[in-house]
């Protein structure tokens, strides 16, 4: 049996022209202001295609482009003013920061209303209570991409590899109110290939090249990789070995082309989200 690949570019490409249709409808211009402190280059990458993406979906985009050496009290005044600006309806912070800024202090600078990366405390509270509220982009695509597999959630067997922040614990709770029953697995977990090889959904956010072998997937499962490795030979693979996984799933992301372009689309999304809230 040989897996169907989830096309994550196509899924991402039909919500970015729903974002744009609807933007193109309002009577103002909703504004995204994306942070980015230092020289990391994929950062750079992953900024410059926000930056095109939101243009695109007729969103005002700007990049504050900061150096290396900020201190935590400029990027803090940076976040303050982007705050007070009422053209600006999403902050974000690209991820990671320079070892001199507290992450965790900067993303609790941002108002919760204008947290179109879904970090802020108050959001993360919201998600958790299951009221409505600014979520996670990658968690929020992945939900988007297992749509549209089809794939019936409500009593299925899903594992969350991981417990980040950022992808394991939204996703966790979003598969919940999807009415998933389901497991977090974790570098403590014992025996991670029997708790895998039990899941219907299976949902890779660890952060470590082909960790998923394909005999830790059951027949028949779909699998989501969240993982994007750059390997020391420059190519780029998830969090599963793909070709094998691919051998036992119904459905698998690939790398890349899977949950990345997700992950701009619904921010997006968000920030249209954050638009209409803000401006009715
Ligand atoms: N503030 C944030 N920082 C970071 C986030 C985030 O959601 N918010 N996520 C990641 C990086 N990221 C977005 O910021 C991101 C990563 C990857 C992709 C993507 O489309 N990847 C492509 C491959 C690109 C390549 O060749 O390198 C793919 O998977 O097809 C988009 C966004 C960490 N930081």
């Amino acid at each position: 049996m040989t897996g169907v690949l989830i096309d994550g570019k196509q899924v991402a490409a039909a919500l970015r022209a729903e974002v744009a249709a609807k933007v193109a409808t309002l009577p103002y211009q909703p504004g995204l202001a994306v942070v980015l402190v230092g020289d990391d280059p994929a950062s750079a990458v992953y900024v410059r295609s926000k930056d095109r993406a939101a243009a695109a979906a007729g969103i005002a985009a700007r990049t504050i482009r900061l150096p290396a050496a900020t201190a935590q009290a400029e990027l803090l005044a940076t976040i303050a003013a982007l705050n007070a600006d009422p053209t600006v309806d999403g902050i974000l912070v690209q991820l990671p920061l320079p070892p001199q800024i507290d992450a965790r202090a900067v993303i609790e600078a941002i108002d919760p209303a204008k947290d179109v990366d879904g970090f802020h405390p108050v959001n993360v509270g919201h998600l958790h209570e299951g009221r409505p509220t600014l979520v996670p982009c990658t968690p929020l695509g992945v939900m988007k991409l297992l749509a549209s597999t089809g794939v019936a959630l409500r009593g299925a067997r899903a594992l969350v590899l991981g417990r980040s922040g950022i992808v394991g614990k939204p996703m966790a709770a979003l598969l919940t109110q999807a009415d998933a029953t389901v497991t977090v697995a974790h570098s403590r977990t014992r025996d991670l290939a029997a708790e895998c090889r039990r899941a219907e959904v299976l949902v890779a956010a660890v952060g470590r090249p082909e960790m998923v072998r394909g005999d830790w997937v059951a027949e028949g499962a779909v699998v989501i990789d969240v993982g994007i490795n750059r390997l020391p030979d420059g190519r780029l693979v998830g969090d599963c070995a793909t070709a094998e996984c691919a051998g036992r799933a119904a459905a698998i992301t690939p790398v890349p082309g899977g949950v990345g372009p997700m992950t701009i689309a619904c921010l997006l999304e968000n920030t249209l989200t954050a638009a209409q809230a803000r401006r009715g």
